[in-house]
């Protein structure tokens, strides 16, 4: 750990370039458009690396990624973090073994989200790819991914979603005309649960078009 700096900067430059080649395949796919997007990885037991607010996603350096506390104030750095650092600081506060936030706006997260935000959430049954998510070891469960009103006051948000956590178990929830929030313990199990709520939205998407009373 350095001296001027409450975190070790060895651990955070390894993490930023875990994000960076990770969040290139991800805006590759088409899921971070515009600079929409953000990402981070716990640090240590106080702090996460996160990206900087308004950066290009798809064109990350080191010096897109900085430090916040658990309040989600800058630890370390000028720059401004993520309009949305209290959604990934409310679970690294809350759940010590979630290691990784992984939020994007995806056409399919941002089409349900829409779609489904009347209901309230997604009802994902029948599908294999549940066991995709961790704990989930037969495809014989059911999920109700959450679909949240979307707003730019991030504390009253973030309480929505605590007071939910409260209620269920999750790996993430949609924000109704936004994009989508996952995470999991590691950089690999969260992208694991991204990419399977894309999947299985895509496919109740698709559902609806082939058969709407679906
Ligand atoms: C470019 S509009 C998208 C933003 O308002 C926001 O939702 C987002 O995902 C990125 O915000 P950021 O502050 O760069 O982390
Ligand atoms: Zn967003």
């Amino acid at each position: 750990m350095s001296d001027a700096l409450p975190y070790d900067t060895h651990r955070l430059r390894e993490l930023a370039g875990e994000i960076i080649v990770n969040v290139r395949e991800l805006s590759a796919l088409g899921w971070t458009p515009a600079t929409s997007s953000n990402f981070s990885r716990r640090l240590d037991e106080r702090h996460a690396a996160i990206t900087v607010s308004g950066r290009d996603k798809g064109r990350l350096t080191e010096a897109d990624i900085m430090v916040v506390d658990w309040d989600g104030q800058a630890a370390g750095s000028d720059h401004r973090p993520s309009a949305e650092t209290l959604l990934h600081t409310q679970l690294y506060r809350r759940f010590p073994e979630i290691g990784c936030v992984l939020h994007t706006h995806s056409p399919t997260q941002t089409i349900a989200s829409r779609l489904y935000a009347g209901a309230g959430h997604v009802h994902l049954e029948g599908y294999e790819l549940l066991k995709a998510f961790a704990g989930n070891t037969t495809h014989e469960v059911a999920i109700d991914v959450p679909v949240f009103p979307n707003t730019q006051d991030m504390p009253t948000l973030a309480a929505q979603v605590d007071a939910l956590l409260d209620k269920q178990c999750m790996w993430g929830y949609l924000i109704d005309g936004h994009g989508l929030y996952a995470w999991g313990g590691d950089m690999a199990e969260a992208r694991r649960h991204l990419e399977a709520f894309e999947f299985l939205l895509g496919c109740e998407l698709e559902l609806r078009k082939l058969a709407p009373r679906h």
